[in-house]
């Protein structure tokens, strides 16, 4: 099984508009409500490339019910701490004829003591059955930087793969814990290092830095520009031509992509191409849910182009 570690998960609202102006009132013609957060993202997609999931963290409130009704519907396994506070929201704004996308995040509420022993006793019993434990997404409100770090400790079993997709402070704490996988974008890895990603040298010094963290596959998604992985043997672009789609969510298949393609081939190339191949298909949808999506990924997969930078 394997075990999705998302402490702030959200329900994502897609607002289509035919304008958006500030400060003005604006109106949709169109609406789509998914569960979100990034660490369920990650299971959607990876749910429907066959493989078995389980999502734990918290929800509350009236978005929490929803939430799991979403969850349910769409057979993902899931074990949630209800919690005082309630599940977030964050929103999405898709505006006609315009390449941008704007996302507004919720904050999440925090979370209480008794809250975090629960999840704590049920991250420990999971353990017992992953073979994989992907930690994913922001934290709630007030919670220790250090949270992740203590997660991936927690991992004991060296046959589990840790994999990583965090930002800022958190993902700084958690490099000390060596996970096999991180995943980090472009803005993020340049937050990280507090330098400008421009060319090839940035992107081999960048990989460079989280291989010397011992990371195993260091990934970093360069949106529309592909991807770049470091692998004993080399540093490697890969690329696909750009598109207009949606860019929101496509870093997490991406890394759903990459679990499948590393699960089951064993080979990090064929892993970076479904990787990329997942990306770009979440473009064009607001989740990744179905086996006909998984079928554009296969034939696009072939498409992706790998180039070695050192
Ligand atoms: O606040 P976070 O966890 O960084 O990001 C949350 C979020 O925007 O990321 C996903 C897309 O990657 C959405 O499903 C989700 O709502």
């Amino acid at each position: 099984m394997i075990l999705i570690v998302n402490i702030n998960p959200s329900l994502d609202v897609i607002f289509y508009t035919k304008g958006f102006h500030k400060s003005k009132v604006n109106r949709s013609y169109k609406e789509e409500i998914v569960p979100g957060g990034k660490g369920i993202n990650v299971a959607k997609t990876l749910k429907a490339f066959g493989e078995e999931v389980k999502v734990i963290g918290f929800c509350g409130g009236s978005t929490g019910i929803i939430l799991k009704e979403e969850l349910k519907k769409r057979n993902i396994d899931y074990e949630l701490v209800e919690i005082k506070g309630k599940t977030r929201f964050a929103i999405g704004i898709k505006e006609d004829k315009k390449k941008e996308f704007t996302v507004l995040n919720g904050s999440g509420d925090k979370i209480n003591e008794e809250e975090w022993n629960s999840f704590f006793k049920i991250f420990k019993e999971n353990l017992e059955n992953a073979k994989i434990v992907i930690i994913s997404g922001s934290i709630p409100p007030e919670t220790p930087t250090e949270i992740y770090a203590l997660m991936l400790k927690e991992i004991k079993n060296p046959k589990i793969l840790r994999v990583l997709d965090a930002r800022d402070n958190v993902l700084k704490e958690a490099l000390k814990e060596s996970p096999d996988i991180v995943k980090p974008n472009k803005e993020e890895m340049e937050n990280l290092l507090s330098k400008k990603l421009k060319n090839k040298n940035d992107y081999i010094y960048a990989i460079r830095y989280l291989r010397s963290f011992n990371i195993k596959y260091p990934l970093i998604s360069l949106s529309k520009k592909g991807a770049l992985i470091g692998i004993e043997e080399g540093i490697y672009k890969a690329t696909l031509p750009p598109n207009d789609g949606i860019q929101w969510g496509t870093g997490d298949s991406f890394l759903a992509g990459f679990i499948f393609g590393l699960k089951n081939y064993q080979d990090p190339f064929e892993a970076i191409k479904l990787a990329c191949a997942s990306g770009y298909v979440k473009t064009k949808y607001p989740e990744i849910i179905d086996k006909q999506q998984i079928k554009e990924i296969f034939i696009l997969k072939d498409k992706v182009k790998v180039k070695r930078l050192c």
